[in-house]
């Protein structure tokens, strides 16, 4: 039963009016993996997992979550699949930790409470009203509720948006702990050192599609894998150091000051690089190698920075 997809979408399409939010989207994602969907801002990211978690209808295509139709089967999903929202689905009066509390006696087997309200530093909030506490607070209550239950899956919508780095440490932990015990995540969000750190694939999300999937490591891989980057006096003749450079090799000024060498790196080619530095008197600064990261792919896939 387990080689059966935790979530699988198929040619989904979803419209708001004359707005097509997601279009003809595809994604399987199996169980037990953290998984991070990432996207400019509009992609749709936020529309697919809505309709995973069954708050929207497919206006085609096809979704299914644990095996089940999200909304024909929305009962059944219940107490196996946990949600975070990006904001509210919480009555505002309602007592922070009280309302973890009860969220735990719903279900079978839950965390314990006392050492999840511990671990996302949730302790001062212990009678405060939900719409007292501070944003900060509110996403950890909303993720401690996402995941109290000791669900199958967790959807997580942007889940360290606005924390301060020690909550998203803590949400980061959270995460893997969840992994380990065998939960499959889903989650959006516009970090990519998030995606970097926890995700097992990622799905990059643009137009609507999803336009690339993989590991890190296989969305990094491709391209020129790594870049030799210094900085020095702008305006450098580049043209000089091309004909030292391998064949196939570039050298760009991406900003005035800034070079950027992309050739197979060995250690021939840093000292190609500084020979020629020299030879023209330039001391070359901060003269770093970098591979290509996840930030390099999203911005070749669609263009954009992320924020
Ligand atoms: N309820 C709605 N009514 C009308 N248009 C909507 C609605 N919800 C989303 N949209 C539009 O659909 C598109 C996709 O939105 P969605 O929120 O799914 O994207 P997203 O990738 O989650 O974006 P973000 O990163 O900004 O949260 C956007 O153009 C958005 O403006």
């Amino acid at each position: 039963m387990h080689s059966e997809p935790a979530v699988e979408v198929t040619g989904l399409v979803k419209r708001y009016g004359p707005k097509t939010a997601v279009d003809g989207l595809d994604l399987t994602i199996a169980r037990g993996t953290v998984t991070a969907v990432l996207g400019p801002n509009g992609a749709g990211k936020t529309t697919t997992i809505e309709t995973c978690e069954g708050f929207r209808r497919p206006d085609a295509g096809t979704v299914r979550v644990l095996g089940l139709d999200p909304v024909a089967d929305a009962r059944a999903l219940r107490p196996r699949v946990g949600v975070m929202l990006q904001s509210g689905g919480v009555y505002p009066g309602a007592r922070a930790v009280e309302m973890l509390r009860h969220t735990a006696k719903l279900h079978a087997h839950p965390l314990d409470v006392d050492a999840l309200v511990e671990r996302l530093g949730l302790g001062s909030c212990g009678r405060t009203a939900y719409r007292r506490l501070s944003g900060g607070q509110q996403q950890r209550l909303a993720l401690a509720m996402a995941v109290v239950g000791r669900p199958e899956l967790v959807f997580l919508d942007e889940p360290t948006a606005g924390l301060d780095p020690q909550a998203r440490r803590a949400t980061w932990e959270l995460v893997r702990d969840l992994r380990r015990d065998g939960v499959t995540v889903v989650l959006t969000t516009h970090h990519l050192d998030e995606a970097e750190q926890l995700a097992d694939r990622v799905a990059i999300v643009d137009g609507g599609k999803v336009i690339a999937e993989g590991s890190v490591e296989e969305l990094c891989r491709g391209g020129s894998e790594s870049s030799l980057h210094f900085d020095g006096p702008p305006g450098l003749d580049l043209g000089s150091l091309h004909k030292v450079l391998p064949d196939g090799a570039s050298a760009t000024e991406p900003s005035p000051g800034s070079y950027r060498v992309e050739a197979p790196l060995d250690p021939a080619l840093l000292a190609t690089v500084t020979a020629w530095c020299a030879e023209s008197g330039v001391l070359p600064e901060r003269l770093t190698v970098r591979r290509r990261s996840l930030e390099d792919v999203f911005l070749e896939l669609t263009g954009r920075e992320l924020r």
